[in-house]
């Protein structure tokens, strides 16, 4: 077991997983924009090259191999993992800064990250988002437009075992099928429904610096 709780406290995290192209940024970008103050991402550290819309520090911390394996050599990521050819990993630093603003953290890790964050303290509760079908996933990555060919098939490559391991009983504590995308949201926010209606409470306790009271007096 790693022990990193005592590095990160905070509410428990959370980690959406499941195959490239199953959707997974697509419904945290909605959950991020729609409960902000409640939530916040993890921004992981990746040697792949940005996409055309994609900012450093944004949607990941774009390094190269030489300074990832340092920081890794350094202890400074809960987890690492090969994908598709590139490193991409979870720094103690990024779920530390969600955590420090009084957010939930969201982690989007493959599912070797899922493996190596189960043998950590970090305790998150574990989301897996699939497409209906291996077929939708193919037509969705190429619709998607951001893989080559080699890319685009490394990914699907994967995407079946992936999603076998992650139907196991009790890797996952929910299962999505991201048909729907509205649908899919929502069952995404009702998994997330208590740590919602716990972050909303303790928002409104803070803001009228009351413990719970509306501070009117009289
Ligand atoms: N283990 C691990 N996987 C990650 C991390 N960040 C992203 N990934 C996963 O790496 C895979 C590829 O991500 P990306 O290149 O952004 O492609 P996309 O998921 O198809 O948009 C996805 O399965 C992500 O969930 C991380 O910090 N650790
Ligand atoms: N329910 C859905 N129906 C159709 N297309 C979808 C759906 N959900 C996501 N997509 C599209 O599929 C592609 C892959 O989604 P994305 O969120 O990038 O997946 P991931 O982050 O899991 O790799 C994107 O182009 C996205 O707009």
């Amino acid at each position: 077991m790693t022990h990193v709780k005592s590095i990160i406290a905070g509410p428990r995290p959370v980690v959406l997983a499941g195959p490239s192209g199953a959707g997974k940024s697509t419904l945290l970008q909605q959950l991020l924009k729609e409960y902000k103050d409640q939530f916040g991402f993890s921004v992981s550290h990746t040697t792949r090259n940005p996409r055309p819309q994609e900012e450093n520090g944004r949607e990941y911390h774009f390094v190269t191999r030489e300074l990832m394996k340092t920081a890794i050599e350094n202890g400074e990521f809960i987890e690492h993992a090969e994908f598709s050819g590139n490193l991409y990993g979870t720094s103690k630093k990024a779920v530390r800064e969600v955590q420090r603003a009084g957010r939930i953290c969201m982690l989007d890790i493959d599912m070797q990250g899922v493996r190596s964050v189960k043998k950590t303290d970090l305790n998150p509760k574990y989301i897996l988002i699939k497409p209906p079908s291996l077929a939708s996933l193919e037509e969705r990555l190429r619709g998607r437009g951001t893989e080559s060919e080699e890319s685009l098939s490394k990914r699907l490559g994967v995407a079946d075992e992936e999603m076998k391991y992650g139907e196991m009983a009790g890797v996952f504590d929910y299962v999505i099928i991201n048909d729907d995308v509205e649908k899919a949201y929502q069952e995404l926010t009702e998994a997330l429904s208590e740590e919602i209606k716990q972050a909303c409470k303790q928002k409104n306790t803070l803001s009228n610096g009351t413990g719970g009271h509306n501070g009117i007096k009289g």
